[in-house]
């Protein structure tokens, strides 16, 4: 009899405006991948058939060596010496996460693909070292953190170049037996780089449940990597402390029970990211100077969703309209306007996880 495992992991919200690289939120719209492992002999190369079905997968490579999801599972493997999938396993992917739009989608697909080669494999790895492995993909922390444990997060990486390994005595057993395979299998392949221990850290925040997330989406794709080389190479510090101050309120002002529309929307301002990327996103600067909680009901603030194009508005009412009002500014723009879908998404508490059954 085969295995079954379903893999669901959320969405997220980078930033929330002055969190660039550590701020994410969870959202209720889902990557599910359904790995079916066979009981027979390996029977290809990798052992994985990839199939997509659903929307959100045009132009995506069937190539497990090529394609994300299993391109990250089998370096997960391949840290602990398993070339490929130990069984013939066909991986079904179903993404309801738009791509290239700020709403996590690869972050998504990286923390899929490391529960996806902890569960063929059985490697027991903990949730610490799955960041880890996420973050050697993902490079920054705030989309895996946030998908991986769900809810509000704050997260921050060591200075990897001038930290090593967490103590012995700081891990359990179990730890130190993971770390003694993953050594002896880096040692046997050396194209293989195993991941510091512990190099990404989080907290998870209050959030208050009757904050949701409108994400506007605009029907245009820009790569995460085109919108971080747009950012300089040095802030000025009236900006950085611009965003300190924000960041610091932001943390403990979305978890109040009586969210303070004011207090939130002045905290979600930005003087890293946005500003840089404006000129990627017709509409945005219109949409930041326009939208505050005296001309739009329910409003609390608005800022760009990750690296954008989305627009992420947190609203304790009234979602429909502000989205209306958003929307109409995508509409207006020049050459026919933008065109763009809405979704009012909650923020989930429960991170990625994973299920298995039998065949
Ligand atoms: N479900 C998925 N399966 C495979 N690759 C994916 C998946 N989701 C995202 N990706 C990869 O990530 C890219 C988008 O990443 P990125 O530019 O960071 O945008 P986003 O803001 O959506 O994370 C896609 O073009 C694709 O290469
Ligand atoms: N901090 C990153 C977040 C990118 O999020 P994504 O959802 O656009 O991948 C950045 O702003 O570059």
């Amino acid at each position: 009899m085969g295995t079954n495992f379903v893999i669901n992991v959320p969405a997220t919200s980078a930033n929330i405006g002055p969190g660039f690289d550590v701020m994410g939120l969870s959202l209720s719209l889902y990557l599910t991948v359904q790995a079916r492992v066979e009981p027979e002999k390996p029977s290809s190369p990798t052992n994985i058939t990839l199939v997509y079905e659903g929307q959100n997968s045009s132009g995506l490579s069937l190539d497990p060596n090529s394609n994300l999801i299993t391109r990250t599972a089998l370096y997960v493997l391949a840290c602990s010496g398993i070339k490929n999938f130990p069984h013939p396993t066909t991986v079904l992917v179903n993404n309801r996460i738009p791509l290239g739009r700020g709403l996590g989608s690869s972050g998504a697909a990286v923390v899929a693909g490391v529960l996806l080669a902890n569960a063929v494999a059985s490697l027991n790895l903990t949730q610490q070292r799955m960041l880890d492995y996420c973050l050697m993909i993902e490079h920054h922390p705030d989309n895996v953190a946030a998908a991986l444990v769900g809810g509000f997060v704050a997260s921050y990486l060591i200075d990897v170049d001038r930290s090593g390994n967490i103590p012995e005595s700081e891990a359990d057993e179990a730890e130190v037996l993971r770390r003694e395979r993953e050594q002896k299998a880096a040692a046997a392949d050396e194209t293989v780089k195993l991941p510091p221990d512990n190099i990404g850290h989080f907290l998870r925040l209050g959030c208050s449940p009757k904050i949701k997330a409108i994400t506007i989406i605009p029907q245009f794709e820009l790569a995460t990597s085109k919108a971080r080389a747009a950012l300089p190479g040095s802030y000025k510090t009236q900006d950085v402390v611009f965003n300190l101050q924000r960041l610091a309120v932001l943390t403990t002002a979305l978890g109040r029970e009586t969210p303070d529309p004011w207090l939130i929307y002045r905290a979600m301002e930005d003087k890293v990211h946005q500003p840089y990327r404006m000129h990627l996103i017709p509409g945005l600067p219109e949409i930041l100077a326009t939208f505050n909680p005296d001309n739009t009901p329910g409003l609390l603030g608005i800022c760009l969703s990750g690296a954008g194009p989305t627009i992420l508005a947190l609203a304790v009412s009234d979602f429909d309209e502000i989205a209306a009002k958003i929307r109409a500014v995508f509409d207006r723009q020049p050459n026919g306007g933008i065109a763009t879908e809405y979704k009012v998404l909650d923020i989930v508490s429960e991170g990625a996880s994973c299920v298995e059954s039998s065949l």
